[in-house]
């Protein structure tokens, strides 16, 4: 049994969830219940708080967990990662109200600042050579220049619209981030089976999410020049169809590629263009 950490409830437990189950892995989940059983899988799932996951997952009370990196590096166990999951995307950044004169990160010299995150502003600035006094609060932070607690935020943005509701206006990126999975560094072998088997799983999950199976018609004079645009995992099938002279054509298509080689296809003469999503994809 491998024990799995991941955030009740937040910006992380949607996605994190929906990963696990993604993975085949079935397991009944309530809100009131802090840990579960997969039903299929030798996974034992805890729902904590974000802060302490990197801490549980170090001492081995947890073997694996899924944080934010912000969170990782700002608890200083960034060598626990394992895998980048790529949802919860955000960024650490300093902020000053709207009106504030800002020219560059100089302006912060000798002024307040409210944060969260006071070791990855501290390096951030000792990297600017700028020295700022830094208060270190657990949350609602966007509040603090309006309080008159501080003159600049450090806080996690993303829309970016919190900053905007409170009057303020994102100067700097400090920090990017993004969830990631992170183990234990002492895990015995058959937890690391079970870890191997997790990411050989969340592989082919990833993969087919930035994957499209694309299938198409085309004349046979236009197969040479369509071809190339459609190399596939390996190359595209070329099946003939029941019309003389005419083929379909189905590969994958990576999704950030994707509208370019449509449009390249439609140039070459592909007609009847269906995209399909992919579940998993392996190999
Ligand atoms: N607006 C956002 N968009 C995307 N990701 C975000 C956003 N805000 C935070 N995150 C990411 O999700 C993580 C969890 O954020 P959340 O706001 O749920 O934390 P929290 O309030 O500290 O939760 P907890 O109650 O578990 O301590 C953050 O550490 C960050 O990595
Ligand atoms: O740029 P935005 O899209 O507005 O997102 C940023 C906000 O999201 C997070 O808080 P969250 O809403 O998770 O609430 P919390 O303060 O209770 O953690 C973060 O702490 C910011 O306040
Ligand atoms: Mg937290």
């Amino acid at each position: 049994m491998i024990r799995l950490a991941i955030q009740k409830s937040g910006r992380l437990s949607e996605d994190s969830l929906k990963l696990i189950r993604e993975c085949g892995i079935s397991f009944i989940s309530t809100t009131s219940k802090l840990k579960t059983e997969a039903t299929n899988f030798p996974l034992e799932i805890l729902f904590l708080r974000d802060d302490d996951i990197p801490g549980y997952v170090a001492d081995g009370v947890a073997d694996i967990g899924i944080v934010g990196q912000n969170v990782l590096v700002e608890e200083g166990l960034q060598q626990l990662s394992v895998k980048n999951l790529g949802f919860s995307k955000c960024r650490l950044s300093l902020a000053v109200s709207k009106g504030a004169e800002y020219h560059d990160v100089t302006t912060l010299q000798g002024k307040s600042i409210a944060t969260s995150y006071p070791n990855l502003l501290q390096e951030f600035l000792t990297s600017k050579g700028v020295e700022a006094d830094i208060h270190t609060i657990s949350g609602s932070v966007e509040i603090a220049p309006s309080i008159g607690l501080a003159d600049a935020v450090c806080d996690i943005v993303s829309s970016g619209s919190t900053l905007i509701s409170n009057g303020l206006r994102e100067v700097e990126t400090v920090f990017k981030s993004e969830a990631v999975l992170i183990a234990n560094q002492n895990l015995d072998q058959e937890k690391n089976r079970l870890l191997q088997q997790l990411l050989f799983r969340m592989e082919a999950v990833q993969k087919a999410q930035k994957s499209k199976y694309v299938v198409l018609n085309a004349p046979n004079s236009a197969i040479p020049q369509i071809k190339p645009l459609l190399p596939g995992i390996k190359s595209p099938t070329i099946i003939p169809l029941a019309e003389e002279g005419w083929s379909s054509l189905h590969s994958v298509v990576n999704e950030d590629d994707f509208w370019d080689i449509i449009q390249k296809l439609k140039e070459a003469g592909a007609e009847g263009i269906l995209v399909v999503p992919i579940e998993k994809m392996i190999g």
